[in-house]
């Protein structure tokens, strides 16, 4: 079977290249000269100074489960995760693997006060400009989709436009990709090439990963217990999607899980 990351950048790059033909980089920085000052949240404020660290996902479906909410509203939703008390929202903006666009980003963005992170798989500048562009605070960098030239550049890029980066790191190999310049650092517990979750890797990792930068677990967490385990071996933030998203009522469900950590 074809590697599943593999397959998502190489149609990403596709479909960049066709959005460049639309709206050239030049008309993107220009609109963005010209828009209103664009509210920034910072997140590792805000995963600093929340009681939980929880990071909650607008994703309609993934690779590995399909459609998990496919009528998704995300004004409703992005609501109720920001009332239910999340530090922070992840909205996935690709479409053929995930259901997500950049108008999901924009209405998330233009509703709540907390930072929204655009998730995607960025291969390429053009993509910070846009995420910017659509208001996000923060944006996601996975490594194991770029060079460590690029992890560099980008960063960078970001810095200069006001964006939090989370570097996302998937493996032992990739502690490399990072800087002084990161200082939040996600380490993803699903196998980019099968999607399959493995917590272990969070606890495995968390010896490699620097002490200065804040850590964030991603991916697979379901239970309150988890959460409790890895805040003590070190996490501030849970990147959490899928177990929000297939309840029918995210916002309900990110309520209870907030209950449940905070009992423990
Ligand atoms: O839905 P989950 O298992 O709670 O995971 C959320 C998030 O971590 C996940 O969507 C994710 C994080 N990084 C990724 C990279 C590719 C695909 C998916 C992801």
């Amino acid at each position: 079977m074809r590697d599943i990351l593999s397959e998502i950048v190489d149609n990403k790059r596709i479909e960049v290249a066709k959005q460049k033909d639309l709206v050239s980089l030049r008309d993107i920085e220009r609109q963005l000269m010209q828009a209103d000052e664009i509210p920034f949240y910072s997140l590792k404020e805000s995963l600093e100074s929340s009681e939980t660290g929880i990071i909650s996902e607008f994703k309609r479906r993934s690779p590995s489960k399909g459609w998990l909410h496919e009528d998704a509203d995300v004004n409703i939703i992005t609501k109720e995760y920001e009332s239910s008390g999340a530090a922070a929202l992840s909205v996935l903006t690709d479409e053929k693997y995930f259901g997500g666009t950049l108008a999901d980003l924009m209405s998330a963005a233009k509703n709540v006060h907390i930072p929204v992170m655009r998730k995607e798989f960025i291969i390429d500048e053009y993509q910070i400009y846009e995420a910017k562009l659509a208001g996000a605070s923060a944006i996601l960098l996975i490594a194991a989709a770029i060079t460590k030239e690029e992890s560099k550049r980008f960063t960078a890029l970001a810095g200069q436009l006001q964006l939090d980066v989370l570097l996302e790191l998937h493996d032992e190999k990739e502690t490399d990709y990072v800087t002084p310049l990161n200082n939040l650092i996600g380490v993803n517990n699903r196998n980019l090439g099968s999607f399959v979750t493995d917590l272990e890797k969070s606890f495995r990792m968390s010896d490699l990963l620097p002490k200065n930068a804040l850590w964030i677990s991603e991916s697979g967490i379901s239970d309150a217990g988890i959460v409790k385990e890895l805040r003590d071996a070190g996490y501030k933030g849970f990147l959490i999607g899928e177990y929000f998203m297939k309840s029918g009522t995210p916002g309900k469900s990110l309520n209870e899980f907030i209950q449940q950590i905070k009992k423990k």
